[in-house]
């Protein structure tokens, strides 16, 4: 049994080839750029008015003789000559020898032309050309996460198509006679099976795309068929039940038919002790606990920074913080504790059901509240660190 900052190093140091695809920025949100990105173009790539109102050459004279319009879209040249104005709007080229744009609330309109009511600054409301970014500037960097702003901005640099690191493909594969599916009235003996839509949700919640559900019931045979089956569509799998030591957990045994390396197995941890990792080739293996909580758990702390790390995330753990305890705790496992909290303005409260097979708390908590395994009694008030589950979502 590792402990389970042992664990998270091993999840650390594990190296992952990365896979990069070419997509269309409308298909990149969430994704990790993969690329530097240079700017191929000035933007703005004219000089634009950031107003509505009238171009001038900037001088002490007030009054300026009205002589063309220039608006948005307009391609042509105007030369302008001193006190001459053109009427002008946000967005339009300023023509080449003006240098001011006055907005036209500082302005009164005459017979012959403008009365400029309150002169601006030279140079003002005129966007220089190049003024947010230059043609060949490194603009967005490798290992960026794509985000509407920046899919907004490569849009306006006019780029369509750009590199990101591919997410993974996931198998999930359920092991257990007593899974029942939905739809009919529960069997004597039998649960409805859950894990497999939980995890679903829990991968597409954090940008997994592709994910395949497989079954085995717990036979050797079948778990063996299984995981080969599995393994042949994703990058990396997640195995739910079956990894305890009953006579009827084959998932270990299994994996071992399969040819997949152990990194390690067992945990001292609640929930989630009888996690197991390992890896064949450049596919990743987990083997969840069945229990619920414990599958869940495991997600958050073991299996998403690997998917992370995967699709190119340099911080792929999820967020910690710092909380107050609402009440006294204590810790008599020995173990590190993972526990369901609710927190809200930096105080922090340990819900009530925190056995591995209940959810009905987990349902309703924002935070993994985490005792180490050496601490013993926690006042209340005191500092915990917690696993923000509402962090990097997409
Ligand atoms: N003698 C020992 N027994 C157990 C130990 C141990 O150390 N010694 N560890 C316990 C711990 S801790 C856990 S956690 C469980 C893990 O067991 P498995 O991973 O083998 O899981 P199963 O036995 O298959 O299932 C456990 C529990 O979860 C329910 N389950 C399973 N799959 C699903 C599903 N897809 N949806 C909903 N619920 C599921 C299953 O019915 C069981 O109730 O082992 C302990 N035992
Ligand atoms: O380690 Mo188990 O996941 O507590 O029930």
């Amino acid at each position: 049994m590792i402990s389970v900052q042992q664990a998270l190093h091993i999840i650390d140091t594990t190296k992952i080839v990365h896979h990069i695809k070419k997509v269309k920025i409308s298909k990149s949100l969430g994704f990790i750029l993969a690329e530097d990105i240079l700017a191929p173009i000035n933007m703005p790539s004219f000089r634009q008015s950031a107003m509505d109102g009238y171009a001038i050459i900037w001088s002490d004279n007030t009054d300026y003789k009205v002589t063309e319009e220039s608006k948005a879209g307009d391609a042509k040249h105007i030369t302008l000559q001193p006190l001459e104005a053109v009427r002008i709007f946000t967005g339009a080229k300023v023509p080449d020898t003006a240098d001011t744009v006055v907005m036209q609330e500082h302005v009164s309109k005459h017979a012959d032309g403008i009365r400029i009511i309150k002169m601006p600054r030279q140079g003002a409301n005129v966007r220089p050309v190049g003024e947010q970014v230059h043609a060949g500037d490194k603009v967005l960097t490798e290992g960026t996460r794509l985000n509407e702003a920046a899919i907004g901005f490569l849009a306006g640099l006019g780029i369509s198509k750009i590199a990101v690191y591919n997410t993974p493909k996931v198998s999930v594969l359920v092991t257990g006679n007593e899974l029942q599916t939905h739809g009919k009235p529960l069997k004597d003996g039998a649960i409805y099976e859950s894990n497999s839509v939980m995890l679903k949700m829990a991968l597409q919640r954090f940008g997994i795309k592709k994910i395949k559900i497989f079954k085995a019931k717990d036979t050797l045979k079948a778990t063996n068929k299984a995981i080969k089956k599995a393994l042949d569509y994703g990058d990396i799998l997640l195995i739910s039940g079956g990894i305890s030591v009953g006579d009827y957990d084959f998932v270990k045994e299994a994996l071992d038919y399969n040819h997949v390396n152990e990194l390690f197995y067992k945990i001292n941890q609640k929930p989630g002790k009888p996690l197991w990792f390992g890896k064949k080739d450049q596919q990743f293996v987990f083997a969840l606990p069945g229990n619920p909580a414990s599958a869940l758990t495991a997600f958050y702390v073991y299996v998403l920074p690997i998917l992370k790390k995967y699709s190119g995330f340099s911080d792929y753990h999820l967020p910690r913080l710092q909380a107050k305890l609402n009440s006294a705790f204590k810790n008599t496992t020995g173990k590190t504790l993972f526990l369901k909290g609710y927190c809200k303005d930096g105080n922090v409260g340990i819900l009530p059901s925190q056995q591995s097979s209940m959810l009905n708390t987990f349902a309703t908590s924002n935070v993994l509240v985490t005792i180490p395994e050496d601490v013993e009694n926690l006042e209340a008030q005191e500092h915990v660190t917690c696993i923000n589950l509402d962090g990097y979502g997409n």
